[in-house]
């Protein structure tokens, strides 16, 4: 399914404005994707699977609350903020990462699909200040790494009913990188456990709630 469809099966009552946004990305992505590379080029075929279900895959462990902020963190192309974006249109996403070129491809898919809930910004994660109901990450950096940069931009005014936290994906065996973040209290949610899709392999979601 190189296309909407898988996106569609998942999430059943997506508006005909969501739809038209999500259909809009692959040809955007491929062709921004000509001049800065934010997908590996042999993947841009799966854009729908492997990009954007990926980081819809969130939305399956939290439901963020209308209004509540959200702060990606190396965002690359947009992921996963770009698809949470569409998915969550009363929520706000500040998108973030340190190379600029990236930024703007970012910047420019989110006006010409029309995104309003979307900021993006040239700037390290270490740098940011402001305070976030949830931090979210793909294929960044070493889970203890992550929790240093981010732990204090993570606020809890919300009130969800699970803590505000941190939640990445991630691929591989995590216990050992796991154990470093000296952390009790996280879950790991196998990505074949939210999507019945084999491609997902051993990717896996992960949650660190951060509690003050
Ligand atoms: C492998 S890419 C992943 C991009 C995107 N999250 C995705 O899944 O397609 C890692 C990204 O993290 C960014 N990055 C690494 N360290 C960073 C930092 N300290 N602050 C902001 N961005 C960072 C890099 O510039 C790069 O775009």
């Amino acid at each position: 399914m190189g296309n909407i469809d898988i996106i569609e099966k998942y999430f059943d009552n997506l508006t005909d404005v969501q739809k038209h946004q999500f259909r809009q990305l692959q040809d955007l992505y491929a062709e921004w994707n000509e001049k800065v590379n934010v997908i590996s080029r042999k993947d841009i075929e799966n854009l729908y699977e492997r990009h954007i279900l990926h980081s819809l895959s969130i939305a399956k462990i939290i439901e963020f609350k209308p209004g509540s902020e959200i702060l990606d963190v190396g965002t690359g192309g947009g992921f996963p903020g770009i698809p949470l974006a569409i998915l969550f249109p009363k929520v706000k996403f500040h998108l973030v990462d340190s190379i600029g070129k990236k930024i703007n491809v970012v910047n420019e898919i989110a006006k010409t699909i029309g995104l309003t809930n979307v900021i993006a910004e040239q700037i390290r994660a270490e740098k940011v200040d402001g305070e976030y109901d949830f931090v979210v990450s793909r294929a960044v950096t070493r889970i203890d790494v992550l929790y240093k940069w981010v732990r204090t931009k993570v606020s809890h005014q919300q009130g969800h009913e699970l803590n505000n936290g941190i939640i990445c994906l991630k691929g591989g065996d995590l216990k050992e990188e796991f154990s470093k973040l000296n952390k009790k209290k996280f879950t790991l949610t196998p990505m074949t456990d939210i999507f019945e899709e084999d491609f997902f392999e051993t990717k896996k979601v992960a949650y660190v709630p951060i509690a003050r």
